[in-house]
């Protein structure tokens, strides 16, 4: 009886389980977190759903963000570049950084890609978790979301790449839980090396907060495993 009582209220979600654990934790990792939550403010609102309608000629497409999926793309990416062993013993452990803190205190954030013009543009809000000087985003956190934006726009044009040099001008602090708009684009490809250049602004586009030039090498499978 008892037992039977803990399965109810274990399926109920009333008390914690295994099976309800692995359940919820699946559910989690395959969210797609570049999806509007109560967390977001007027202003990424505003820009998502300005974003969604240039989607709708297919110029621009909404990238699909996970905590953790093994979509294809993983999956070539493991078997080119790494180790069997590491891939079985650390990969099932493993998050996106930018998608590791809980809704709403860290990087909440969308981005698009324009294919054509070889851009991408990320909608950024820095939750009160990411503070370095008082009020405003730490420079870290500002640089990670530089870093994926550029690095987004190389793999998505070139292929599987790292960043080799990011050189970033912190112009005006981004005051904590405000709302800016990272736009990446790529100023020339060399061989295997993508230059990428990236600002972020303000909504209204009056405030440039950094820029940054960056180098992405498309990674050939020799060089890592
Ligand atoms: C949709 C999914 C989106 C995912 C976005 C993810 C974004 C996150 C990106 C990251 O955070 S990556 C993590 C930080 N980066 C690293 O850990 C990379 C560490 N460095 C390396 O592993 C290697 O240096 C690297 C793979 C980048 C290059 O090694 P390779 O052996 O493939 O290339 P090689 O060293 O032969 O250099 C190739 C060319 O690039 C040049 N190069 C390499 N590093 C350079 C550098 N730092 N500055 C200038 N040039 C550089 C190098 O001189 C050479 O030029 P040439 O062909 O003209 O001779």
């Amino acid at each position: 009886m008892l037992r039977s009582c803990a399965a109810r209220l274990r399926t109920l979600g009333a008390v914690p389980g295994p099976a309800r654990r692995s359940f919820s934790s699946e559910k989690a990792t395959q969210k797609d977190y570049s999806l509007p939550n109560p967390s977001w403010t007027k202003d990424i609102r505003l820009l998502y759903d300005q974003f969604m309608k240039k989607c709708e000629d297919g110029s621009w497409k909404r990238l699909p963000s996970y905590k953790c999926k093994s979509t294809q793309r993983v999956q070539n990416f493991r078997n080119l570049f790494l180790d069997t062993k590491f891939v079985e013993e650390q990969t099932p452990k493993a998050q996106i950084f930018t998608r590791s803190l809980e809704e709403g205190l860290g990087f909440e954030y969308v981005m698009f890609h324009n294919e054509a013009e070889k851009r991408v543009v990320c909608v950024f809000q820095g939750g009160p978790h990411l503070q370095g000087n008082h009020g405003y985003v730490h420079g870290g956190a500002i640089a990670t979301m530089i870093d994926i934006t550029a690095g987004t726009c190389a793999v998505l044009t070139g292929g599987y790449a790292m960043t080799a040099n990011l050189n970033i001008n912190f112009r005006r602090p981004i005051p904590l839980c405000s709302v800016v708009v990272i736009n990446s684009q790529i100023d020339k490809i060399e061989g295997r090396k993508y230059f990428i250049s990236c600002d972020i602004r303000s909504v209204d586009e009056k405030t440039l907060y950094s820029e940054a030039t960056s180098l992405f090498i498309k990674l050939d499978p020799n060089s890592l495993k």
